[in-house]
């Protein structure tokens, strides 16, 4: 039952009951993840005065400059979940691969696996601009009692349990899903305590915001590009207005509050496109859907990918559904 102003903790009490394999495993990982989040945020929070800003010196699996906050960030929720033994593997977009947690002592009976983005939108870290956290949690397939396998996280979207973010921003929030719709809760930062602010959150099924980065439209496939043009047509209730944050979290976010498509789609630039399946799309295409959005790499439904590698990109459209399945028709159309 929902109850403005419950805290999250309240929240995670009173419907572990709803969760399919309720033992409190999922709610004591998703009460590590709240506590990460609360460190993680209070560092972001004094970005600029302590030496947490700027590039960490190392270029991490994806071909980027580690920034110290990614860094931060990634020991923070890794080390939180591994000290409280409530996970059986990691797999972050910092790292080459899966960290497998003691999984191979048959004592571990530990049945969930968690894929992390430790921090979202790296780019706006230094110039004070919101950033997120974003976490996706799948039951493992192989025997508990053994070592996790890539085959644990490998996993298709539609096989998550539980997904959400954190968004560093004006407030800091934490929203996730675990399969019975989407719920957000803000920090209180004076006690360190999140609040139900934001029950059962839904995309409208029309918005008015695209969000895309404009400067590589010269390299978008053709569909997008025509798509592009239709929101900023004259007609109708168009043009759309163009809200680009520069990160995921807070694009999503603000899509899901005012209705709006985000997209990243492949280009001549990135092949597969720039956004992880794991760690990205596969986490925020759950919550789209839990909240009666969309997405979709413009033909396919996210959730319905398998992967084959744990840092494939993807294209990624997402959003509310009459704006991606218009976006999809014109995908379709200038095929
Ligand atoms: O600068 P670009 O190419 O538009 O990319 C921005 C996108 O890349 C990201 O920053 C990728 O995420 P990371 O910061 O976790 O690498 C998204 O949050 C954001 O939407
Ligand atoms: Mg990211
Ligand atoms: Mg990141």
């Amino acid at each position: 039952m929902l109850r403005k102003h419950q805290t999250l903790g309240e929240f995670i009490i009173e419907n572990q009951a709803s969760f399919k394999y309720s033992s409190g495993e999922l709610s004591s990982l998703i009460n590590s993840i709240r506590l990460a989040a609360k460190v993680v945020n209070y560092e972001v929070n004094k970005a600029g005065l302590v030496d947490i800003l700027g590039a960490a010196g190392d270029t991490n699996v994806q071909g980027e400059d580690q920034q110290k906050l990614d860094v931060y960030a990634n020991e923070k929720f890794i080390q939180t979940m591994t000290n409280r033994n409530i996970v059986c593997g990691i797999a972050s977009e910092e790292e080459d691969h899966f960290i497998a947690i003691n999984s191979q002592d048959e004592n571990n009976q530990n049945k969930y696996v968690v894929l992390i983005d430790p921090l979202d939108g790296s780019s706006n870290i230094d110039v004070n601009v919101s950033v997120g956290t974003i976490f996706s949690i799948y039951r493992r397939v192989t025997p508990i009692g053994t070592p996790v396998t890539l085959d644990d996280f490998l996993q298709p979207g539609h096989l998550q349990v539980a997904a959400g973010y954190v968004v560093y921003g004006t407030s800091t929030m934490l929203v996730y899903t675990t399969g019975d719709g989407v719920n957000g809760f803000t920090l209180n930062p004076a006690i360190g305590t999140f609040y139900l602010s934001h029950p059962n959150m839904k995309f409208p099924e029309d918005g008015r915001i695209y969000s895309v980065n404009e400067g590589n439209y010269i390299h978008f496939p053709q569909g997008v590009k025509n798509y592009i043009k239709y929101c900023q047509m004259e007609e109708g209730d168009r043009p759309y207005t163009s809200r680009y944050i520069g990160s995921l979290v807070s694009d999503f976010h603000r899509n899901m509050i005012k209705g709006g498509i985000y997209i990243y789609p492949k280009s001549s630039l990135n092949s597969n496109g720039k956004l992880r399946l794991l760690y990205e799309c596969n986490p925020m295409a759950f919550l789209a859907e839990q909240a009666n959005g969309k997405a979709s790499n413009g033909f396919q439904r996210i959730l319905d990918i398998h992967p084959t590698e744990l840092h494939e990109r993807v294209p990624f459209i997402c959003g509310s559904k009459n704006m991606v399945e218009k976006c999809e028709e014109f995908m379709r159309n200038a095929q």
